[in-house]
């Protein structure tokens, strides 16, 4: 990434904090980004005094002066958000799209110029470098384009390219994904409570119980099932356990949630186009 680019967010929530911490401790200087959002002036704020990022209330401003523009607002503000902006976007940008469900297509549109689009599915784990993304060309841009878009998230974490049609799977897969684990770990330290370990021990043992299973995944390379079987001793605990996650049907539910979630990526884009027709 050349010293002189500009990045600009718009919209300075959760994702567009999770890349601008990540992007901020690798390739990029924090004066290189510049962020804006509808009218929350202590964020914007505190995005600053955080991260030493610019921070600007006049969107046009941002936008118009930034080489990327990577929308960060939620998919239903998306119509006004892109609208507020479109007529100082020019074709020489690179537009970076996070919106869950919003097709290239739609921002296309929304934007009223052949524009460059590469639609992006991060996750939060790009605040530390750990984010899973997948990247998709849009119809106007090249492969330049996502040469960019590709450094850019693999300042935070690793990338996938994909087929724009599969983005919603991942939504629904990696994009929610680290929400499925923290879920697990709620209901681990839940246990934990009832079962009548002390916190702090407890959460320390669940903590590196994940970590230490998520390593295993990667160095050993086994089948999840392979692993699974090797912590089962026959007639033991383990088998106990996972005879109750069977009876609650705990991967026909974990299956179950996948599809919903990658349904629901499909329908936020829908939301979109019926918005603005
Ligand atoms: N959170 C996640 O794990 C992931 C999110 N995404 C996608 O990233 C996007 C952002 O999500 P998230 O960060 O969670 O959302 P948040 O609700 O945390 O943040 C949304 C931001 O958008 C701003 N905004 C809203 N409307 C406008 C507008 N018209 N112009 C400028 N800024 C606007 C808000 O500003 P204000 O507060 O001033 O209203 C706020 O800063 C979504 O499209 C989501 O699908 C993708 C991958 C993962
Ligand atoms: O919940 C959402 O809609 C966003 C997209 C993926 C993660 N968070």
């Amino acid at each position: 990434m050349k010293q002189e680019t500009t990045v600009a967010f718009i919209g300075a929530g959760s994702m567009a904090e999770a890349l601008i911490s990540g992007m901020t401790k690798t390739l990029y200087q924090p004066e290189q980004m510049v962020v804006t959002n509808r009218s929350d002036a202590k964020r914007l704020e505190y995005m600053q005094q955080t991260y030493g990022v610019r921070i600007e209330t006049d969107k046009e401003k941002a936008v118009s002066e930034a080489d990327i523009i990577i929308l960060a607002m939620k998919p239903k503000d998306a119509a006004e958000g892109i609208a507020s902006v479109a007529h100082v976007i020019n074709e020489q940008q690179l537009i970076i799209s996070l919106l869950a469900g919003v097709t290239t297509e739609a921002i296309v549109s929304l934007i009223g110029k052949q524009v460059a689009v590469v639609r992006a599915m991060p996750n939060t784990s790009a605040a530390i470098g750990q984010s899973a993304t997948a990247i998709a060309l849009g119809h106007y841009a090249t492969d330049a384009h996502l040469a960019i878009a590709k450094t850019l998230f693999e300042t935070v974490g690793i990338v996938a390219v994909v087929q724009e049609q599969d983005l919603h799977a991942v939504t629904g897969l990696s994009g929610s994904g680290p929400a499925y684990v923290y879920y697990l770990v709620e209901a681990m330290e839940k246990a934990a409570d009832e079962i009548g370990l002390d916190r702090a021990v407890a959460k320390d043992l669940i903590l590196q119980t994940i970590i230490g299973a998520a390593h295993m995944l990667k160095a050993t390379n086994k089948h999840p099932s392979v692993l699974r079987k090797e912590v089962t001793s026959p007639g033991g605990t383990t088998e106990a356990g996972i005879g109750v996650l069977e009876h609650y049907r705990y991967q026909e539910a974990v299956i179950a949630c996948i599809k919903r979630a990658t349904e629901r990526s499909e329908e936020l884009g829908q939301a979109l186009l019926s918005s603005v027709k």
